[in-house]
């Protein structure tokens, strides 16, 4: 279907609740959250016949003779299922497989987002065992791994382990396996704050399920004594004598006791482990607990107690949730991405005892390692110090990858179980590495660092427009900036009304009035001291300042009014240029303006440079972008990488662009020695190591660029149009480079989520201007 065949998506209503947007959110543009990409090209007749028939007939029988080779020629080795019968979906119970789908659907995402795995999700309609075990065991040709999800106990135990039987390649109940790791890393942490051995701890559990058992597993297994385990589910405390709602699995953990409830049993409990349903732990039973308990109320999507309450009944606690909207997210999402990659990544034929262990340890152990600048991002800029809130790493960590992975091969390798030990852990972790920059979360350091500026003050020229009202809410909504709009307050409140937004004008956001505003003489007065010597009366200049609201925008921040100024979502950039060039100019030592745009593809993420100013830059003026650029690309928390392109390969032409990138070259390489650069070359051997080393085999650039420096504004600005449309990437700019003060001018095309993340970007450099340019 084309692009312009497809039904126009609604927009959606901004005074949505969470609920609303949720189902919003899983229905456009396109019903649900995953696709399937080709990876081979089909362009042509040859391609068509290697693809499948006859070429196709090759693998084929490649892999009959020796199936080892099924991990050579198919993408069976970097596919999962993730498979549910729809029979404990989160804590909604036994919904069914249909119904299970958007959760499958998202965990599918979670994979592939977080670890690079590609997932089929599979939702079977086969509510017992037998349909369960055979029809997933029957599936293992396709996949390299099964992540059984959201089955229900005790069904899920006997599933399980039929399945790890049957099959030659991992079998992995996330429910269970994967939340007993992350719980396990944060009772290891707890425990060790608290100063108390694992030995002597007692364990109370809410939960008698999958996932309880689990966790209590895990923990024996870590020390924990059986004796100090009390477990509750729907009828109470599991005790020695109980005939209902029992089996074997519960049975383990009975305990020869007369008491029968929660309350009876919590008293003295050092951990409160819930793994069952919300509200059920009331906060008075929490001052029977030991000192600094540790609470983990686990339940999704509401916990057992919310942390506010847990907190006030007994502030000396350590709180966990499975949420992400709070502190110490215990959830099985910092596992089961990990787990795999590294079970994928050496051929393991299960997940065993020792692979989870090292998980456990893994996860453990990072969140007591210091926090280095670009994890910090993950954490809205802050180092968080291992302590009560803190107990284990959050889900944004991109070192959990690189800690998880490579020891639970190392571990799988050790144990004998790894069908492709891995030989080279230099290389995999950075193989790995280039991932965790690649895998689209590139602007979530910008999120967390906005988050906490104290400049956080943007003021939109173009207030008055439907993309910056909805960006304004959503930017007060997740707190990232404090909007202030240029508009007239009669047409902003019309169109909030209009558009649904719930914002109020004057109450959640300030406006200026272009029409009516008690600071107008004394912006015309610092206009006219600005520009009356380039031919502008105070006539003109009072004009001005009452109709052209770019120019209001920037004498507020110039004034310290406001701290960033967005504007160009309507009007020609070079106008708007202009406006920003001479009231906030540019920065000490900038001899020029330059555009920057961040393309987000599912490729991964690239800058490019200059997309939008100089029309054909000088060698002085490529060097000063590519510096300014790779400063920028700093704050992503992304060490730049840059390429120097034209159509010329390290000297194979003579021309006057290629002469210039070369000149720029030395440039850059005078003034920022620290610069991973090189040039000029083409644009294959920026993005191929291999290509680059055919024709230099000494590049000091080493991978895949991630900034790509073009001679001109045409090339620049075609490739980025090109890019964007041929891979439907997320453009993130243009980023101005060089002002005095941060200021950004977007293009029409700009959508509302392009608005905010501007905003983001801006609020961030009034918080850290200048990070290492030097003039
Ligand atoms: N944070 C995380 O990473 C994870 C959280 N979870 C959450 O844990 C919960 C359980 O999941 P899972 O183990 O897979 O599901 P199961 O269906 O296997 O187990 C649920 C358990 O909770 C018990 N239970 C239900 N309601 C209550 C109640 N009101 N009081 C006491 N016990 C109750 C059940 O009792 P009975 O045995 O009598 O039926 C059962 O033992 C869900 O909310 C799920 O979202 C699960 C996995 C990971
Ligand atoms: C997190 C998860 O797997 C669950 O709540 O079921
Ligand atoms: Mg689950």
């Amino acid at each position: 279907m084309n692009a312009q065949d497809k039904p126009k998506a609604p927009t959606m209503p901004v005074s949505a609740d969470l609920d609303e947007q949720a189902l919003f959110f899983h229905r456009y543009p396109r019903p649900g959250k995953l696709e399937i990409q080709a990876t081979k090209p089909l362009g042509n007749q040859r391609d068509l016949a290697l693809a499948y028939s006859p070429g196709v007939a090759a693998p084929c029988l490649a892999i009959r003779d020796n199936p080892d080779m099924a991990a050579d020629y198919t993408a069976r080795a970097n596919l999962v299922a993730v498979v549910s019968n729809g029979s404990a979906v989160l804590g909604l119970g036994n919904i069914g497989p249909l119904a299970s789908k958007p959760v499958m659907e998202g965990k599918a995402v979670l994979f592939k987002k977080f670890a690079g795995i590609d997932v089929f999700d599979i939702e079977i309609d086969a509510p017992g065992i037998e349909a369960m075990v055979s029809t997933v065991s029957a599936l293992e040709p396709t996949f390299g791994g099964i992540n059984l999800e959201d089955i229900k106990s005790p069904e899920c135990f006997e599933v399980e382990r039929r399945l790890r039987e049957k099959m030659n390649i991992p079998v992995f109940h996330d429910d269970q396996h994967g939340t007993a790791i992350i719980v396990a890393a944060a009772v290891l942490n707890g425990l060790e704050l608290a100063g108390k051995n694992i030995a002597d701890v007692k364990i109370v559990t809410s939960g008698a399920g999958a996932a309880a058992l689990a966790c209590l597993h895990l923990l024996v297994s870590l020390g924990a004594k059986k004796e100090n385990i009390w477990v509750h589910d729907i009828e109470g405390l599991v005790y020695d004598g109980r005939n209902t709602l029992m089996d074997e699995w519960k049975e383990i953990y009975t305990q020869k006791s007369d008491k029968r409830v929660l309350a009876d049993s919590i008293g003295g409990a050092d951990v409160f482990l819930g793994l069952s349903a919300a509200g059920v732990l009331k906060p008075e039973l929490l001052e029977q607990m030991a000192d600094k308990p540790l609470i983990m109320a686990l339940a999704n999507p509401t916990p057992e107690i919310m942390p506010e309450l847990a907190r006030a009944a007994r502030p000396d606690a350590m709180i966990c949730t499975g949420r992400s909207d709070f502190p110490n997210q215990v959830n099985n999402v910092l596992c089961f991405p990990y787990i795999f990659r590294g079970a994928l990544d050496c051929g393991a034929r299960t997940i065993n005892e020792e692979m989870k262990m090292a998980a456990v340890k893994a996860i453990a152990a990072l969140a007591r390692e210091e926090v280095s600048d670009v994890a910090a991002r993950a954490y809205s800029g802050e180092s968080p110090i291992f302590g009560a809130d803190y107990l284990i790493p959050s889900p944004f960590d991109p070192r959990l990858i690189l800690r998880i992975a490579p020891a639970v091969a190392k571990a799988a390798a050790e144990t004998g179980v790894a069908a492709r030990p891995i030989q080279d852990f230099e290389a995999y972790l950075d193989q790995l590495n280039r991932f965790v920059w690649r895998s689209g979360f590139v602007m979530k350091p910008i999120f967390s660092a906005a988050k906490v500026s104290e400049k956080n003050r943007v003021i939109f020229a173009e207030g008055e427009d439907e993309r910056v009202l909805r960006a304004a809410q959503v930017l007060l909504e997740e707190k990232t900036a404090t909007p202030i709009l240029i508009g007239r307050p009669s047409v902003i409140e019309a169109r909030l009304a209009r558009f649904g937004i719930r914002i109020r004008p004057n109450v959640d956001f300030a406006v200026v009035n272009p029409e009516d505003d008690p600071r107008y003489r004394d912006y015309v007065d610092e206009y006219f001291a600005l520009v009356g010597r380039e031919g502008i009366n105070p006539e003109a200049a009072r004009t001005i300042v009452r109709t052209n609201n770019t120019v209001i925008g920037a004498l507020a921040v110039k004034r310290g009014d406001a701290d960033a100024l967005i504007c160009g979502v309507e009007g020609r950039y070079d106008k708007h240029l202009s406006d920003v060039n001479q009231i906030i100019g540019k920065r000490p030592g900038v001899c020029a303006f330059s555009g920057l745009s961040l393309v987000i593809s599912q490729r991964g993420a690239m800058f490019f440079t200059d997309t939008f100013v100089n029309y054909n830059p000088s060698a002085q003026e490529i060097a000063e972008i590519t510096i300014l650029a790779a400063e920028e690309i700093r704050r992503f928390g992304i060490t730049p990488k840059a390429a120097l392109i034209c159509h010329s390969n390290f000297g194979s032409r003579d021309s006057e662009s290629a002469q210039k990138m070369r000149a720029a070259l030395k440039l850059v390489r005078q003034r920022a020695p620290e610069l991973e650069v090189d040039g000029e070359m083409q644009g294959g051997s920026a993005l191929s190591e291999t290509l680059r080393k055919r024709a230099m085999p000494d590049s000091s650039l080493t991978g895949e660029a991630n900034l790509l420096v073009f001679p001109n504004l045409d090339a620049a600005n075609i490739s980025l149009g090109l890019v964007r449309n041929l891979t439907d990437a997320l453009h993130v700019g243009p980023i101005l480079l060089g002002a005095a003060q941060p200021a950004h001018i977007l293009s029409s095309s700009v959508t509302s989520r392009g608005v905010v993340n501007m905003a983001a970007l801006a609020v961030v450099e009034a918080s850290q201007p200048n990070l290492q340019f030097q003039s």
